[in-house]
């Protein structure tokens, strides 16, 4: 990696953890570059929230080191606290005050001024579209809005550094996007964001670089892109109008399989400009045209289920959308 320390917003290594003898964190170890999105992707009780718990100081690792900022997580937990911010599971909105004055209680607990804190509440309420509902009781809010008003309350002592644990569990997919969005935008912004999700689009849709935590290891890194050429599973398809030409191409092309009701077929390929232009030449040279050709690559939902031998949740695979390109 070529990235100097002090580009890092967040440094790991060796982090253990175990509750009596469960060991929940195994010896894990990631950086983060400033400005960026990483995500740390597990299924239910991998350990990712218990990650996010000693990266913001609320618990002690039991082994391991871990700089924020450039900040040692132990030596210096206060300076740490101050470019932090985390947005959990449990949210910290209070549900008997209104949205506003979650916000200006916030603005409080960070000393600003009265006028300032007033300032930021109003133009947080405005980012995030929360004008509306600013007075009314924050247990009136949809699920989504809860969500905005936990991050914007966040937002009010401007970390550099969010966490944002699981933070579209639960949401209908138009909050969903609402929330990436979001997310986008803080980064934009030069935010670097550690997202913890049990989605595989979510990762896909946002993360820099994804790390797949299982079984309190890290068992795989990389971009979405080369996480998903750890696994096979992509592919060419051909599809054809005229059964003739369909009957030519699968005589000719013995390592295709065949979809005999469909008229198509399906050739090993990993997707590269290489493999494709091989198969078009052939195509060409032999004087066949297909109707329709179009590559799959595999999805993260491969990826997971191939490290770590457990099934996708079924949201996730309902929500993801077919990857094929096709022409
Ligand atoms: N305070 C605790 N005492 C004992 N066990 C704990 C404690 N906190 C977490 N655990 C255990 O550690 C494991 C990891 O929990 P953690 O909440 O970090 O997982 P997670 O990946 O965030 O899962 P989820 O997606 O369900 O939130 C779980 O088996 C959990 O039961």
């Amino acid at each position: 990696m070529t990235t100097t320390d002090h580009t890092l917003a967040i440094a790991a290594t060796g982090l253990r953890k175990a509750y009596g003898d469960k060991t929940v964190l195994d010896g894990i170890d990631f950086q983060v570059p400033a400005g960026t999105i990483f995500s740390l992707l597990g299924p239910n009780g991998a350990g990712k929230t218990t990650a996010v718990s000693i990266l913001s100081t609320l618990i002690s690792a039991d082994a391991g080191q871990a700089r924020i900022a450039g900040h040692d997580l132990t030596a210096e937990a206060h300076a740490v606290r101050g470019v932090i911010g985390v947005t959990g599971q449990f949210s910290a909105v209070d549900g008997l005050i209104t949205g506003e004055e979650n916000m200006l209680l916030m603005a409080d607990l960070h000393h600003l001024s009265r006028r300032e804190g007033r300032q930021v509440t109003a133009d947080l309420l405005e980012r995030f579209d929360l004008v509306e509902a600013a007075k009314k009781p924050a247990s009136t809010y949809s699920g989504g809005m809860k969500r905005r008003l936990d991050i914007a309350m966040t937002l009010v002592g401007n970390p550099r550094i969010i966490f944002l644990d699981e933070p579209t569990t639960g949401l209908d997919p138009r909050s969903r996007h609402t929330m990436w969005q979001i997310i986008r935008e803080l980064v934009s912004g030069g935010t670097t964001v550690f997202l913890t999700t049990q989605y595989l689009d979510e990762a896909d849709e946002l993360a820099d670089r994804i790390a797949v935590l299982n079984g309190g290891r890290i068992v795989a890194q990389g971009s979405a892109a080369e996480l998903k050429r750890l696994v096979p599973g992509g592919h060419v398809r051909l599809r054809f109008a005229d059964p003739a030409a369909y009957e030519r191409a699968a005589t000719a092309l013995r390592e295709a399989s065949r979809d005999d009701d469909a008229l198509s077929l399906q050739i090993p390929s990993d997707g590269s400009q290489r493999e494709l232009r091989a198969v078009l030449d052939w195509l060409d040279a032999a004087g066949i045209e297909a109707d329709e050709l179009s590559v799959h690559t595999p999805d993260l939902d491969d990826v997971f289920f191939a490290l770590t031998g457990s099934s996708v949740p079924a949201q996730t695979t309902a929500q993801t959308a077919d990857k094929e390109t096709a022409r």
